[in-house]
């Protein structure tokens, strides 16, 4: 069955002429790497999109859509979230607002809920964030484990998460558990932790921040990391969220595929990331820095020095309780001083290098047909007209995996 989409007033294909994406290309800029067209077609078979060109020239198709107009982009691949959780830490946020800083110590009044909640239950609140942030126009997601802390609640969450997305992340390494001794803890997620975890998780994290009294050193982080890449995971890293440290350093020694935050960083951890630009992304989280009243990460700073950029939500119930995208963006180019190109292209392809995905964050024959519709003329108004309900994910017969609904 093939689809045809058309009326596209302007459509952001984040790939080249030739359909690869210029991610890369050091010589072009956001603006070109976004690969723009007006009066734009596109052709969607069995999920993949199978033809993109003028809306003059668009083949037969057995369906079609008219779009009257509006934009399209690829659909936000969001790379940092945190959403299998319950309970709620608005008093916590409240309390922020009135002047208390975020340490992390806040993990463990939402682990105790969560752990508290029947799988049913955890499955449902998972299925609706997951289907707000599908409605926003995210239709990559990685989810994160994290509020569990023990063997069985990791695995569980983990097993919830594959019901929604492939890009799961092992993050038995948050906090250590309120009461529990550091070194049996490390023992118990590098060990039969890790085991039950592993075969639902395609990644393993760790919040590498010295500065916290919950959080793990560098030392704590590498035997983290290290056990994770020997069960056969891939490697991420919260780093340099609440103060110096060594994450992004330690993300970048590893060949992990992104640091997180990346809020304070020393020169010399900007010149590793440039350095390690074809491996390591450095994902920014503003949503986080909003909702913390801490500064901004320096965006400018790192696309300068040439690193790879991403821009991810971080929603969780702590320090950011928004899976919007379209926040993100607007943000990222009121607060970090990024172009609307630059943003998108972080919110888009730059999530999608941080996944180490090819198939997604880009509009091209042989992606995946995982789509984002603005009810807008173009992709400007995402920063533009901020809070405003512009973007969804664009539902087509045979459309995309995108991010899957959970099981009722
Ligand atoms: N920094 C560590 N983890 C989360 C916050 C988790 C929480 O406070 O519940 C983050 O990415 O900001
Ligand atoms: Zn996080």
């Amino acid at each position: 069955m093939a689809h045809l989409v058309t009326g596209i007033g302007q459509l952001v294909t984040c790939a080249g002429p030739d359909g690869a994406t210029p991610v890369a290309d050091r010589s072009l800029g956001a603006a070109d790497r976004l690969g723009l067209r007006t009066d734009a077609a596109l052709v969607v078979e069995d999920g993949v999109v199978g033809w993109v060109g003028d809306a003059s020239a668009a083949p037969a198709a057995d369906t079609m859509t008219d779009l009257a107009g509006r934009a399209v982009l690829p659909g936000f691949v969001d790379s940092h979230s945190h959403l299998v959780y319950a309970g709620d830490r608005s008093a916590e946020f409240t309390a922020r607002m009135a002047g208390e800083p975020y340490d992390g110590g806040g993990i463990g009044v939402t682990v105790a809920a969560t752990r508290a909640a029947g799988e049913a239950e955890l499955r449902a609140l998972l299925a609706r964030r997951v289907a707000q942030a599908r409605a926003l126009g995210t239709t990559t997601l990685e989810v994160k484990s994290g509020y569990g802390l023990d063997v069985e609640h990791e695995e569980r969450a983990l097993r919830l998460a594959a019901e929604v997305t492939s890009e799961t992340t092992f993050l038995g390494a948050h906090v250590v558990p309120p009461g529990a001794d550091r070194g049996r803890y490390l023992d118990l997620v590098t060990g039969p932790m890790l085991t039950a975890c592993a075969p639902h998780a395609r990644w393993v994290d760790v919040f590498c921040e010295p500065t916290s009294p919950h959080a793990f050193t560098e030392e704590e982080s590498r035997r983290v990391l290290l056990a994770g890449r020997h069960a056969g995971l891939g490697l991420r890293v919260h780093g340099n969220q609440l103060g110096p440290g060594p994450g992004a350093r330690l993300a970048v020694e590893l060949g992990a595929a992104s640091v997180d935050h990346c809020t304070f960083l020393t020169d010399a951890d900007v010149d590793a990331l440039a350095q390690a630009a074809g491996t390591t992304v450095a994902t920014l989280l503003p949503g986080v820095e909003f909702s913390t009243r801490m500064p901004y990460p320096d965006a400018r700073r790192l696309l300068d020095a040439g690193v790879s950029l991403a821009l991810a939500s971080d929603c969780n119930p702590g320090t950011c309780n928004t899976a919007s995208m379209p926040f993100v963006v607007a943000l990222a180019v009121r607060e970090l001083a990024m172009t609307a190109a630059e943003a998108l292209v972080a919110a888009t392809v730059g999530g999608a290098r941080a996944l180490r995905r090819e198939d997604v964050g880009r509009v091209a024959v042989g992606a995946r047909a995982d789509l984002a519709v603005l009810d807008a003329p173009s992709h400007e108004h995402l920063a533009y007209r901020p809070g405003m309900p512009l973007a969804a994910a664009l539902e087509l017969p045979g459309g995309g995996e995108g991010v899957r609904p959970a099981r009722p």
